[in-house]
């Protein structure tokens, strides 16, 4: 059974389409990063996936079943946003026992060591947390919850880099202890890229890549030689940034369209280097004519 299913889905606001035409399917448990620029339209897809938006066209399944305000789909299914917000009247602790009473699968002691770590203390309300003792704890509310499907959109938004680290590490030992389909959409991809299996790139409402980690750096390679050498092996494919310094031109390429071998390249003079996940989600979705510096010229 796919864990989510989506064919042409569309969603406007007014007359702008944040969202046009994403089919994608992702099944099994793994960790996936929704990753693309602000605007992309990142938390409108994650938003439909866990229920609360109306796709405007097309069609999205969770768990088989359409899940637009669906109490079957809700029950195993949750979304930590920053949209999250608990009662101004319970505590913490208070919150966390709601938690207990309503997931199946919640576990309250990891709840309150997690938290401990972090030290937050359980009597404070939750409007009382500052940002990133707030991030912190929406996430652990969100992994302690173990929903089959747990969605987190920016959960790491105002926490300090220590954090950061241990959360990331507590997010990959609460898979590997429970695992389940997790979503986390972020723009912190060079911190997260180790704990992700697969990558869904975004870019202006539509998806530039769903693939796994590894397959995505396979998908664009620096070449770096003699510019008279480069600029034939440039025209076989697709360039995404280019300079030449000095003669020597460098290049960034979309590796799946060069039909040449390492042997060859060496041969030429040409050394070829991997570039990180986030550097080739920059590359993709570069948009043309992006050049802050041309604004102060
Ligand atoms: N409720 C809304 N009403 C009108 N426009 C909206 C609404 N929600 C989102 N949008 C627009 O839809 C587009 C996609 O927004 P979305 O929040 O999904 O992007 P995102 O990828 O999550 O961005 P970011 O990384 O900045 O959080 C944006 O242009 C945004 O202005």
């Amino acid at each position: 059974m796919n864990v989510i299913q989506c064919e042409k889905l569309s969603k406007k606001f007014g007359r702008l389409h944040a969202l046009q035409d994403i089919t994608c399917t992702i099944n099994g448990e793994k960790i996936i990063g929704v990753i693309g620029r602000n605007g992309a339209g990142k938390s409108t897809l994650l938003t439909i996936i866990a229920g609360f938006l109306k796709p405007t066209n097309g069609f999205c399944q969770v768990f088989n079943e359409n899940p637009f305000n669906n109490i079957q789909t809700a029950a195993n299914t949750i979304l930590i946003d920053n949209q999250l917000s608990f009662s101004d009247y319970l505590s913490l602790e208070e919150i966390l026992k709601m938690g207990a009473d309503f997931y199946p699968n919640w576990q309250n002691e990891l709840a309150y060591r997690l938290l401990h770590y972090a030290n937050i203390d359980l009597s404070v309300k939750h409007q009382q947390l500052s940002k990133g003792q707030m991030a912190t704890f929406n996430l652990v509310y969100g992994l302690v919850s173990r929903c089959a499907l747990t969605i987190l959109d920016e959960p790491m938004n105002g926490m300090d880099e220590a954090i950061r680290t241990d959360f990331y590490r507590a997010i990959l030992k609460e898979y590997i202890a429970f695992p389940r389909t997790i979503l986390i959409a972020s723009h912190h991809l060079q911190e997260m890229e180790s704990i992700l299996e697969e990558i869904l790139l975004i870019d202006e409402g539509t998806v530039v890549t769903h693939a796994s980690v590894d397959g995505l750096k396979e998908q664009l390679i620096a070449l770096s030689g003699p510019s008279d050498r480069m600029k034939s092996l440039l025209s076989e494919t697709n360039v995404y940034a280019q300079q030449i310094v000095a003669g020597v031109c460098t290049a960034i390429v979309d590796a799946s369209k060069l039909f040449i071998t390492e042997e060859m390249l060496r041969t030429k003079g040409i050394t070829k280097s991997v570039l990180t996940a986030s550097e080739i989600c920059r590359y993709l979705t570069n948009h043309k004519g992006s050049d802050i510096d041309a604004i102060f010229d």
